[in-house]
């Protein structure tokens, strides 16, 4: 059910850092098509040799990429086995990872930062509606495909990438320190339901309205399995109704959080609210 690619149709170009057990790299494809070559830039994530036993769900994680497609899903071309080397080979998402990008750019508006929360809680619907968990959403997981800026009306657009290797896969330690995007539950099962999502996704708003800041940042672990056990939650945001929605998501029975259609159904409503206004001018209209 994959696209099998040649090494010799990929072409290396520099390293772009590293996720779990992988190395991710800047490359480009080439593939023939009624006879014109055509050069695709890449995105090459590499399994990390050491991991090998993983080369299973790693491509599991892909395929389940590109069994669905969906605007707001990164696209999977295929992947390339060659010795020891397994490889992904994704579209290129022109401003890479949405953490990085916050870190960065500390302009972004409140009405830019709800978009790419709706965008994002529209690509767990897709995933809920088909009865797929995701089981890693994160700030580092989303990818800028548009920036969106705010002279010109036209509006963000991010994709979710792959989930990556299995939770039941990592060591205990990476599940760990995946506290707290990782819901609660799954530190006792390893399973990811579709609930685990609406956790992270809590977990993943609060990043966002903090740009790109991690939560729980500079916690070891010890601290972090603390935080779980003392039924502790992230410090709330200014903004109320959102800091509500975020206390919503992050419940630690996971059958009180809301579903999908009820996050996107308060996300409208925070979209229309006057909070922008009244933050971006202090006032609130007549
Ligand atoms: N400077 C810069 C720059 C870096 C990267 C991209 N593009 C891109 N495309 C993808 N398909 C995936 C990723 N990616 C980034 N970090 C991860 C690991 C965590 O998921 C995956 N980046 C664009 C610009």
């Amino acid at each position: 059910q994959f696209h099998m690619i040649k090494h010799e149709d990929l072409t290396w170009k520099e390293s772009l850092g590293q996720g779990s057990f992988t190395h991710i790299f800047r490359g480009s494809k080439t593939d023939q098509r009624d006879g014109v070559t055509h050069t695709t830039e890449v995105l090459l994530k590499v399994l990390d040799a050491n991991h090998k036993n993983c080369w299973e769900s790693f491509f599991e994680a892909a395929s389940l990429m590109s069994q669905i497609s969906h605007k707001h899903l990164l696209l999977v071309y295929g992947i390339s086995v060659h010795k020891s080397k397994n490889i992904m080979v994704q579209e290129f998402v022109k401003h890479g990872a949405l953490d990085l990008y916050l870190k960065k750019s500390m302009s972004v508006s409140v009405s830019w930062k709800l978009d790419v929360a709706k965008q994002l809680a529209c690509a767990l619907n897709f995933l809920e509606e088909k009865n797929i968990a995701h089981g890693n959403i994160c700030a580092k997981n989303l990818l800028l495909a548009r920036e969106g800026d705010p002279s010109s009306d036209n509006s963000p657009f991010i994709k979710l990438s792959d989930p990556g290797t299995s939770m039941a896969l990592l060591g205990k330690d990476v599940v760990l320190d995946r506290i707290p995007w990782v819901a609660p539950e799954v530190l006792d099962t390893l399973e990811i339901e579709l609930e685990c999502d609406k956790w992270s996704f809590g977990t993943t708003l609060w990043e966002i309205f903090n740009n790109g800041e991690a939560p729980l940042q500079g916690q070891d672990l010890i601290q972090k399995q603390q935080f779980y056990e003392h039924f502790s939650n992230l410090p709330a945001l200014e903004w109320t109704e959102l800091a509500d929605l975020i206390a919503q998501c992050m419940q630690y029975q996971p059958e009180l959080r809301p579903s999908c259609r009820s996050i996107i159904r308060q996300l409208n409503s925070l979209i229309t609210s006057d909070y922008e206004i009244l933050h971006a001018t202090g006032t609130l209209p007549k």
